[in-house]
């Protein structure tokens, strides 16, 4: 299968070309830059050099459609907006990384991004792609609304007791952290070195981007409107997302109730994991991968559960996810190029 890449010199970019370049289906991969067209990607990024070589193309609205099958679109949100329609009105399926399909409420997307909406057609026709929670939808996409990195971890440590209706909605609070390449490949202030290093930073309090779209997936199974309370911290560390998640539970469930949910929840999807009970995961041991990993703990005293989920940032939080779409919408088998072990130490 022929597949092309937008956005080919960013960190989801690069991610995808690690995971795509040692993809079974994929026979030819071409690498779109908005900015380094004609450049060798091995020279822009040496550690490249004799794994994935070729020129970067110019992102070409006629060329594409006959370029490639599949499109990952990893620029940046607002991007999207602009650059995929003509592209989908050719018929290209796409995964776009970034957030502007994502949102499906009207005004949402302006009020939390403050950027111009997407078309609406597109933003309908959209499909969230969390295959833990939309595995029959994205099969038939054309376009993938790959989920945001926080959210990701988030939903997939909370949504099964959602949906089991085992914790109240209203009393959800997430307290998230995540390594500074979920920042993109050019620094802020707050990103550049000198200032993340040895520090630890709340950033967007209260009014990160995250915070509908974890909402639109917690109320579409809760049924309930509940508005969530979610903040996020920049941790001095490359990759990696740790969600530590609070919520009451609901009268009458038991301990025993959590750990079958959590068990069988496991059980369904290859890249959850549950840490053995009493334990909790650390970001270093997703580190690479696509795994989520999930532990948890039931304070009877309090009668809150906390729960905690890791991911990687790149990989299940954005580009190994996308390919795990990219497969069921192909219907190949599900982990196919995501299959190495995580990198550690
Ligand atoms: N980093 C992360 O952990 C996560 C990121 N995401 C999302 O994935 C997307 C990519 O993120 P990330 O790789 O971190 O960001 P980066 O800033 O590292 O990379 C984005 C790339 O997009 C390309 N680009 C920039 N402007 C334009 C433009 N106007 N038109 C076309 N391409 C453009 C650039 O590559 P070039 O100059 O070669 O075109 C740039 O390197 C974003 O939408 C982000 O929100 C989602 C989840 C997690
Ligand atoms: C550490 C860090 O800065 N993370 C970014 C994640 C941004 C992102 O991925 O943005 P969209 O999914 O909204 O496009 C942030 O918190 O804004």
């Amino acid at each position: 299968m022929k597949v092309g890449i937008v956005g080919a010199t960013g960190f989801g970019g690069l991610e995808l070309i690690r995971l795509l370049k040692q993809h079974p289906e994929i026979n030819e991969l071409i690498l779109y830059s908005s900015s380094k067209k004609d450049e060798q990607i091995q020279s822009v990024y040496p550690h490249l050099n004799g794994l994935a070589e070729g020129t970067l193309q110019a992102i070409d609205h006629e060329k594409m459609p006959e370029q490639v099958e599949v499109l990952f679109s990893s620029a940046p949100t607002g991007v999207s907006a602009s650059l995929l329609p003509p592209l989908l009105d050719k018929g290209m399926r796409i995964i776009d990384l970034a957030g502007d399909y994502r949102l499906k409420k009207q005004g949402e997307y302006e009020q939390w991004y403050k950027k111009e909406p997407p078309e609406r057609k597109w933003v309908e026709k959209a499909v969230y792609g969390m295959p833990e929670y939309n595995r029959e939808n994205i099969k038939s996409a054309q376009l993938i609304a790959n989920p945001g990195c926080y959210p990701t971890a988030a939903l997939l440590g909370l949504l099964p007791l959602v949906t089991k209706n085992l914790i109240d909605t209203k009393s959800i609070i997430i307290d998230a952290k995540s390594g500074i390449s979920g920042a993109g490949a050019v620094p802020s202030f707050t990103a550049h070195f000198p200032v993340a290093n040895d520090n630890l930073q709340i950033y967007k309090v209260n009014r990160h981007q995250h915070i509908p779209e974890i909402e639109q997936m917690l109320h579409h199974y809760s049924k309930t409107k509940d508005p969530i309370t979610f903040n996020t911290h920049l941790v001095p560390m490359t990759r990696g997302i740790m969600n530590t998640m609070y919520a009451t539970v609901n009268e009458g469930t038991t301990e025993r109730e959590i750990e079958d949910t959590f068990s069988e929840y496991a059980a369904q999807h290859p890249f959850i994991r549950l840490s053995p009970q009493g334990t909790f995961p650390y970001t270093k041991q997703v580190y690479g991968s696509n795994y989520c990993d999930i532990g948890w703990s039931f304070d009877t005293r309090t009668n809150r559960i906390t729960t905690v989920a890791v991911i990687d940032n790149l990989m299940k939080g954005a580009a190994g996810q996308a390919v795990h779409n990219f497969n069921l919408m192909n219907g190949f088998p599900e982990n196919a190029g995501l299959q190495a072990s995580p990198l550690f130490p």
